[in-house]
């Protein structure tokens, strides 16, 4: 994929299904006993391999016009033993999520992924789940998928202190809970996305939340809604945000941004960096806060981005650094070394791949520190297979000389017109 440097972007973007909260719908719907219809789903590789776990486990899911889907699951126990192996493929959350949905079930299952997920660190939600009466055992001294998940007998709620914030993690360990014979208290080190918790009360499931704690009691049943409106993702709209304001002349609106708290710490950092940012129309889709954003070119500064916000702006790094590298002064990132177990090393890669471009960036344990503003030269650069280095690399080749990416098709696991919408919004 060639993506050659552009005079300006300008456009509206409709920013497609937040894919956290579309595989969360997909799960919880699948546990009503009543149709939930859901409108904006993403309609991406990730969220595809969670629904292909639900059908396994007899949920229904169909598809009507524009993307809607139509999810009916057999009630709060109505899932049954799967006649294959479960494949998450890519997708982190699927994997981690499912296997607190499985762990609880009285059937054996058996999930697994591809070449990078069967690479991920899976302790972190089997080492918990133990704690609760789940027996799960992966390779490894089970730590990495596959994973076998044996049948549940007896399921006690926990107390846990999460050691990282994780969303996927506490995610796990809040659907198990459903299935305790106790309350649950989870104890985060820093807020992570809260989205689990926003859709169990769509469902009916009360949430205490005590400072950092989340109290979950078990129930027998959940209250599905009758629809979910998805709304649209951050991360995606994270490279159109970066891409309108290191380009000159352009202007972006961004449509139906879902601006949870929990998730918009690139538009804290993009302001703190100058960025001509703004937020309009807020409003509400169920129970998450959406708005439509405007974004302009600007001078940007560099910044700090340090450990306590890297959960409101986890999978953003990739394309934040290449804001640094436009940016005039120094950006320094510390407390990012859980980028170091995604799809691939995020540090790593970001500092090879925008490296072939002509950055100088330093790596460290934890983090990243970039010198800008650098000047950046056309080259062929490889995305590793992670969606969010292709996108990061187009950002980086639109707003300098262009940048010639392999292995490109990665961005179907999160964003599948990402390269039409940009090809769309240039103005030359
Ligand atoms: O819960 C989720 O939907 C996600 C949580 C984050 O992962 P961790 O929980 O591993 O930080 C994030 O990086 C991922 O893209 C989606
Ligand atoms: C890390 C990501 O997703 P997951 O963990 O679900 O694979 C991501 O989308 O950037």
């Amino acid at each position: 994929m060639k993506v050659t440097g552009t005079t300006g972007l300008k456009g509206t973007v409709n920013i497609p299904g937040d894919k956290s909260i579309s595989h969360r719908s997909i799960m919880l719907a699948g546990l009503a006993d009543t149709p939930v219809k859901i409108t904006n789903f993403l309609h991406a590789a990730d969220c595809w391999s969670t629904i292909d776990c639900m059908r396994a486990l007899r949920v229904r899911v169909e598809q009507g016009d524009a993307g809607v889907l139509t999810v009916t699951g057999n009630g709060f126990y109505g899932l049954r033993e799967p006649h294959e192996v479960l494949d998450a493929g890519n997708s982190g959350t699927t994997i981690r999520l499912m296997t607190g949905l499985l762990g609880v079930q009285p059937f054996f299952s058996v999930m697994t992924g591809d070449a990078s997920l069967r690479k991920r660190p899976m302790a972190r939600v089997i080492t918990p789940l133990a704690r609760m009466g789940i027996n799960v055992k992966g390779r490894e001294q089970s730590r990495y998928a596959p994973l076998a998940i044996l049948a549940a007998e007896q399921i006690q709620g926990i107390e846990y202190d999460m050691p990282v914030a994780s969303a996927q993690v506490k995610s796990a360990i809040l659907l198990a809970a459903l299935f305790a014979n106790s309350p649950t208290i989870v104890t985060e080190p820093m807020p992570s996305r809260d989205h689990t918790e926003r859709m169990f009360e769509t469902f009916g499931i009360p949430v205490k939340r005590e400072g950092n704690s989340i109290i979950i009691e078990p129930v027998q049943k959940v209250d599905a809604p009758e629809q979910i409106d998805v709304p649209g993702d951050i991360s995606s709209a994270a490279f159109w945000l970066v891409a309108a304001s290191i380009i000159p002349n352009s202007q972006l609106v961004l449509v139906n941004v879902g601006i949870n708290p929990t998730r918009t710490g690139i538009l804290d950092i993009l302001t703190q960096m100058g960025a001509d940012i703004t937020v309009t129309n807020e409003r509400w889709s169920g129970r998450e806060p959406v708005a439509d954003i405007i974004v302009r070119s600007a001078k940007l500064q560099g910044v700090t981005i340090g450990a306590e916000i890297i959960p409101r702006l986890i999978d953003e790094i990739p394309v934040l650094t290449v804001a640094a590298l436009f940016a005039e002064g120094q950006t320094i990132v510390t407390g990012a070394e859980e980028l170091r177990v995604k799809e691939t090393d995020r540090l790593k890669a970001v500092v090879l791949e925008l490296g072939k471009m002509g950055a100088a960036i330093d790596e460290t344990a934890d983090g990243l520190i970039i010198n800008g503003p650098q000047k950046l030269n056309f080259a062929s650069c490889n995305s590793h297979h992670d969606h969010r280095m292709a996108m990061a690399l187009a950002v980086a080749g639109a707003a300098a000389q262009g940048v010639e990416i392999e292995e490109p098709d990665c961005v179907k696991i999160s964003y599948p017109d990402f390269f039409s919408i940009l090809a769309a919004l240039r103005q030359e």
